[in-house]
């Protein structure tokens, strides 16, 4: 069934949906990761948009019943070069057309991803419609520019759980609060996590418990954790003042530990700003180096903005830069226990090379002036 893609400066591409119909609308963006469309579908940072894939082959290992990273699968739609329906690994269970279409969301292919990423490398990422009912290309430009994007926007909210959980065994058990037992507490606030943060932080002997973003400060508090961690999250982080201060209220109470949108957060609570890329970075091969060490890391990506270096305060360092365009990949505060990064140590998918700094937070929680 033929499809379109249209962006908002009027280009338009075909190509042929492998999911039946169907339409969506959001901000199209590309990932440069060989392998880990399972893992990148049900990451939440994707809410709102479309995702591309650089690598031309997809679908030959099918879907599995573990490399879930949310309970859902999250992109509002999904184009490859070549989808393969014909899949084989010994953890496979589905094809991921058939997972895609379940839960309807469409899947295109037979499209020149080439030529796509190299537009929006050039002219950035874009609004896009795409379609197999409108085949009208005039109209669906129209539909691409009125769309609101995602500058200004709260996505967290449609991402973040609705009650508290524990992590237990790889299972969400809802709960009130921590078990008491010996485990360091980590609270997790939940502003649109991928699972494996948890599982890592489960390994290192943490309890965790996920709650919604909009728990205030003095609600976390009285839960009594050793440590809290931002989550990862999709959306605009200068949209979210709320996670701002309770960010800031946390400062120098708690040791905090952020990823990716969790980064952007704290950023803000130090005093900074945050600014979007002209089209982000996305992928699993991406150069960090870390300034503490002088070690270069190779890290799994996803994000769209930025935390502007010119707008930190001196009580702030930078401790990590990337290497591709040395935009700001990590900051931790001078005096209080807190630090995050823009990238994902979490590793899913993508290179473990930087799961270190799941040691760093729990290092830090251990210090016994805490
Ligand atoms: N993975 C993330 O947490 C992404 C953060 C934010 N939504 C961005 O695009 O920059």
């Amino acid at each position: 069934m033929k499809a379109l893609i249209a962006l908002e400066d009027g280009t338009v591409f075909e190509g042929r949906s492998f999911t039946g119909r169907g339409e969506a609308a959001g901000e199209i963006v590309f990932n440069t990761s060989m392998t880990g469309y399972q893992e990148i579908l049900t990451d939440p940072s994707y809410r709102g948009q479309i995702v591309t894939m650089t690598y031309p082959l997809i679908g030959n290992y099918g879907v599995n019943d573990e490399d879930y990273e949310s309970n859902r699968i999250q992109v509002e739609a999904f184009v490859v070069r070549e989808y393969q329906s014909f899949y084989s690994n010994w953890r496979a269970k589905r094809s991921l057309g058939d997972w895609l279409a379940s839960q309807g969301v469409l899947g295109v292919e037979g499209v020149d991803t080439r030529a796509l990423t190299r537009r929006i490398r050039i002219h950035g990422a874009m609004r896009a419609v795409i379609s197999t009912e409108d085949l009208d290309p005039k109209s669906l430009v129209e539909r691409a520019r009125s769309h609101p994007g995602l500058v200004g926007r709260d996505l967290v909210q449609d991402v973040t759980c609705s009650a508290p959980y524990l992590w237990e065994n790889g299972q969400q058990i809802p709960a009130e609060g921590f078990r008491d037992d010996d485990r360091l507490k980590v609270l997790v606030i939940d502003c649109g996590l991928k699972f494996n943060q948890l599982r890592l932080l489960s390994q290192r002997g943490c309890q965790c418990l996920v709650v919604p973003a909009h728990t205030p400060a003095s609600k976390i508090l009285a839960y009594a954790p050793d440590g809290v961690f931002f989550s990862n999250g999709p959306g605009d982080p200068a949209a979210l003042p709320y996670l701002v201060q309770t960010a800031r209220e946390l400062l120098g109470q708690k040791p905090i530990f952020g990823i990716c949108l969790g980064h952007q957060i704290l950023s803000q609570a130090f005093g900074a700003n945050t600014y979007k890329l002209k089209f982000g970075h996305r992928g699993a091969n991406q150069p960090v180096k870390d300034l503490t060490t002088g070690r270069i890391e190779i890290t799994s990506q996803n994000h769209g903005f930025c935390v502007d270096e010119k707008t930190l305060p001196p009580e702030v360092e930078i401790t990590h830069i990337n290497l591709n365009d040395r935009t700001v990949e990590g900051v931790r505060h001078r005096s209080v226990p807190a630090f995050s990064v823009q990238y994902h140590p979490e590793n899913a998918p993508g290179p473990h090379d930087a799961v270190y700094l799941f040691d760093r937070f729990i290092d830090l929680m251990r210090q016994p002036s805490r």
